[in-house]
C-alpha cells in the first residue's frame, strides 16, 4: 500500500468496524464463482455478501452502494501518469449515466434512448453483440428528465444454474444474465452471452407517464425495479421478479392502503418521538386528502442498497404529485422516504420521511451507503445525503434516526430537523404553502435538483469519510394551480436558478474546514491563489468529503459547475469525478488536492467513475455525455462563473490506465 493511504487509514481506522472495501478478494486470474470465465474479477462485499452471488469487481455491483473500490494500483504517487487507454462511441448521443459492468473479460453497457444493450469484448474491444429493444418512439417524450438510463444489471451463472446447464450442453460458457429497464418501462432479461432474450415484464403503463431511468439490481436470484414518472402524477411502486423465470414476486406501493403497500401497521416502523414505534393502520391514507395518494408520486427511480444479512432492500422514494403543495394537504406519506423492505417478501420493515408534505421537489431517492459503526456495538447503519440538502444516518435494523446534519451550509428550507420526532421544522418564510399559489418564494437553498442529484456518492469505510458530489446552488419558486390529464406532465410549480450564498467560516473556497484535523489546505485548486476572504457567492459545485459519524465536513472542492456524476474512491486514496464541462480528476482523499486531470472529453460527464482490473492492470473508466437534467445547460450554464459545461454530444465510455 501506499505510504499516503497507510497513514491516512490508521489516523482513523477506528472510525468503522467494517474497515475493508466492499470487495474482499479476488483480483487474480482464477475464477472467484463457479461459471465465471476465466479471467474474472469478482468481488465479495464483507459485510453484505449474498450467498450464490458473485458480482463483478465494478462498484455498481456493490449491494452496500459505496463505489469503494478495492483496487490500488493506482495511487496518489503514480495517479499524475495516468493515460488514454481506449474509448468506445456508444452511437448515442444525450445523458450518459451509470457505467458499464464487467465481469470476466466482458464489459455491458446500455446507452441513452434507445437503450441499446452492447456487449465488449476486452480483450479486442469489438462488439460481442448489441441488442435494442422495440420501444414504441414516443417513449422517450414522457421521460421527464432527458432520455437517461442508469445502467444495467448483471447476474452470475451460479444465480441461474438452470441457464448455465443449458449452456453447457450447448457447449458454450454461460455468462450470466443482464437486466435492463427501458425507457417505455419494460424489464428485460438478456443471456449475456449471447445478447438472446430471456423473459421481459411490463413494470407500468408507458401512456401514463410512467418510464424507466434507472438501474435494475439483482440480490441473490430476485431482481428488484423501480418505475419514474412523479412529475406525470405516477404513483411510485417499487418489483422484485424471480431471476430465473422472470416472475412477479411482489409489488409495494409507495402511497395508499397498507394492503397496497405491503406494510403490516404492528410492525412496520417509523421513527417518532424518539423511538422507532410500528406505524398504525393505514398511515399513508390518513396523511392525504380524498384520493389523492392515487396520483400521488413517491416514484423509485434512484439507487437501490441491499443488507443482506437482514434480507433488506434500502431505497427511497420521490416527491408527491402535483409540485404545488396546496393540492395535496398532509404529509403525504410516504413520499420522499426511505424504506427497507424484505427481498423475498416485499414486507416493510420501517420507514422513514426525509421531507414530509415536501413543497421544493426533494425527492428522496438517492442511494443509501450502507456500513457499521464502530466497535463494539458495530451499529449497522447507513448514509444517505438527501437532495433536500441533510445528511442523514439512520439505523438500517430499525430505521431509527442517528443523526441529520445540513452538508450544504446553504439549506434554509428547514430552520432544523428534530432530533426526537426526525421532523424538519419548515422555516415560513420558504414555504410555498404558507405564501399561497402564484407567489413567487425568493431564494429558497438547495433548489429543486437539489444539493445532490441522482449521482452516487461513494464511502470510504477505513477513512470514515463520504464523497459527495455537490450542487450549490438556490432558486425562486411559484406553485400554480394545475389540473391532472394522464400521460401530460403534472407539475404545478415553477423554478429560477439561482446562485447560493457563500457559506459562513469553514466552507468558503479556499478555506479548510471541519475538524481541524487536517493540513488547512483542504480546497485543492483554490491553494495556490486563495482568497482569503470567503466570496459572496458559493460555486456552484463541489466534492465534499464528509466525516459521517461526526457529521461534518472534512474538506470540499470547489468546482465552477454542479457535479453530476457519480464519484469513485479507491483502496489507494484516490477520489475520481468527472465534470460537466468535460473532465475526469483525481483527487487525494486526505484533504482534497487535485493529484490528476484528464485532456478535456467530447462532452461533459454525468457518468458514474469506475475502476476494475483486467490482466494485472487497473483501469478507471467513465462515460462522457451530458445531459440528464443538467442538460438544462443554460439554466445552470449561466450560473457558471468561469466554465461552460458541454453540449450533448456523441457518447464515449472512456478509458485510462497507468503506462504499461
Ligand atoms: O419524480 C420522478 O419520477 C423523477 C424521475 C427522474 C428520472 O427518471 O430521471 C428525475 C426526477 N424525478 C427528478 O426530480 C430529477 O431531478 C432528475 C434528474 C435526473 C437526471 O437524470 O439528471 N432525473 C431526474
Amino acid at each position: 500500500a501506499p505510504d499516503a493511504a497507510t497513514s491516512a487509514t490508521s489516523a482513523t481506522s477506528a472510525a468503522f468496524a467494517t474497515s475493508a472495501a466492499f470487495a474482499t478478494s479476488a483480483t487474480g486470474a482464477t475464477s472467484a464463482a463457479p461459471g465465471v470465465p476465466a479471467g474474472a474479477t469478482a468481488a465479495r462485499p464483507a459485510d453484505a455478501a449474498t450467498p450464490g452471488a458473485a458480482p463483478a469487481a465494478t462498484p455498481s455491483a456493490d449491494p452496500a452502494a459505496r463505489r469503494h473500490s478495492p483496487l490500488a494500483r493506482i495511487t496518489p504517487a503514480n495517479v499524475a501518469r495516468l493515460a488514454p487507454a481506449w474509448r468506445f462511441a456508444t452511437g448515442a448521443t444525450r445523458g450518459h449515466e451509470g457505467e458499464p459492468v464487467i465481469a470476466g473479460d466482458t464489459l455491458w453497457m446500455v446507452t441513452p434512448w434507445p437503450n441499446r444493450v452492447i456487449a465488449l469484448d476486452l480483450a479486442t474491444r469489438r462488439r460481442r453483440w448489441t441488442y435494442t429493444p422495440k420501444q414504441d418512439e414516443s417513449a422517450p417524450g414522457r421521460m421527464c428528465c432527458d432520455t437517461v438510463n442508469r445502467g444495467l444489471a448483471w447476474a452470475p451463472p451460479a444465480a441461474a444454474p438452470a441457464e448455465a446447464r443449458a449452456a453447457t450442453r450447448a457447449g458454450r460458457r454461460d455468462a450470466g444474465t443482464v437486466i435492463v429497464a427501458t425507457a417505455d418501462a419494460s424489464l428485460i432479461a438478456l443471456d449475456a452471452a449471447t445478447g438472446a432474450e430471456r423473459w421481459r415484464a411490463q413494470l407500468d403503463d408507458p401512456a401514463s407517464g410512467a418510464s424507466s431511468s434507472g438501474a435494475p439490481r439483482v440480490f441473490g436470484d430476485v431482481v428488484i425495479a423501480g418505475i419514474a414518472g412523479g412529475e406525470y402524477g405516477v404513483r411510485g411502486h417499487l418489483d422484485a421478479y424471480d431471476l430465473r423465470s422472470g416472475r412477479h414476486l411482489w409489488r409495494g406501493y409507495s402511497t395508499g392502503p397498507d394492503a397496497d403497500l405491503l406494510v403490516d401497521p404492528d410492525r412496520t416502523l417509523s421513527w417518532r418521538d424518539g423511538a422507532a414505534r410500528p406505524v398504525g393502520p393505514d398511515s399513508s391514507l390518513q396523511s392525504w386528502q380524498g384520493e389523492a395518494w392515487k396520483l400521488g408520486g413517491g416514484t423509485t427511480w434512484g439507487g437501490f442498497s441491499f443488507d443482506a444479512k437482514r434480507g433488506l432492500v434500502i431505497y427511497g422514494s420521490g416527491n408527491p404529485g402535483t409540485w404545488n403543495p396546496r393540492q395535496r394537504p398532509g404529509d403525504n406519506r410516504w413520499t420522499n422516504a426511505l424504506w427497507a423492505r424484505d427481498l423475498r417478501s416485499g414486507r416493510v420493515r420501517w420507514v422513514f420521511q426525509l421531507t414530509p408534505h415536501d413543497e421544493w421537489d426533494y425527492d428522496g431517492v438517492n442511494e443509501s451507503m450502507l456500513f457499521d459503526g464502530p466497535p463494539p456495538a458495530r451499529r449497522p447503519l447507513l448514509a444517505h445525503f438527501d437532495r433536500n440538502g441533510w445528511a442523514y444516518v439512520l439505523d438500517r435494523e430499525t430505521g431509527a434516526l442517528v443523526r441529520a446534519d445540513r452538508f450544504d451550509p446553504a439549506a434554509n428550507w428547514a430552520t432544523r430537523i428534530d432530533a426526537r420526532s426526525g421532523r424538519p421544522e419548515v422555516d415560513p418564510a420558504k414555504s410555498l404553502q404558507h405564501a399561497g399559489e402564484d407567489t413567487t418564494v425568493s431564494n429558497i437553498c438547495p433548489a429543486a435538483i437539489g444539493a445532490k442529484n441522482q449521482a452516487p456518492a461513494s464511502l470510504d469505510p477505513a477513512r470514515g469519510l463520504a464523497f459527495v458530489p455537490m450542487i450549490r446552488l438556490c432558486m425562486d419558486m411559484e406553485a400554480f394551480a394545475a389540473d391532472y390529464a394522464a400521460g401530460q406532465p403534472w407539475i404545478g410549480a415553477s423554478y429560477t436558478l439561482r446562485r447560493a450564498p457563500a457559506a459562513g467560516a469553514g466552507l468558503g473556497s479556499g478555506d479548510s474546514s471541519g475538524d481541524g484535523s487536517d493540513s488547512g489546505d483542504g480546497s485543492a485548486t483554490s491553494a495556490a491563489s486563495a482568497p482569503r476572504a470567503a466570496p459572496a457567492l458559493a460555486s456552484p459545485g463541489a466534492l465534499l468529503a464528509w466525516d459521517v459519524l461526526a457529521g461534518k465536513p472534512r474538506w470540499t472542492h470547489d468546482e465552477p459547475l454542479p457535479l453530476w456524476g457519480g464519484v469513485l474512491s479507491t483502496a489507494s486514496g484516490l477520489v475520481f469525478a468527472g465534470t460537466l464541462d468535460g473532465y475526469l480528476k483525481a483527487f487525494d482523499a486526505r484533504d482534497g488536492r487535485v493529484l490528476w486531470t484528464s485532456p478535456r472529453l467530447g462532452s461533459g460527464v454525468v457518468g458514474s467513475v469506475t475502476s476494475w482490473e483486467w490482466r494485472g492492470r487497473q483501469y478507471v473508466g467513465v462515460f462522457s455525455g451530458a445531459g440528464g437534467l443538467a442538460a438544462d445547460a443554460d439554466g445552470i450554464g449561466r450560473l457558471a462563473a468561469d466554465a461552460k459545461p458541454l453540449p450533448p454530444g456523441e457518447g464515449e465510455f472512456v478509458v485510462f490506465a497507468l503506462p504499461e
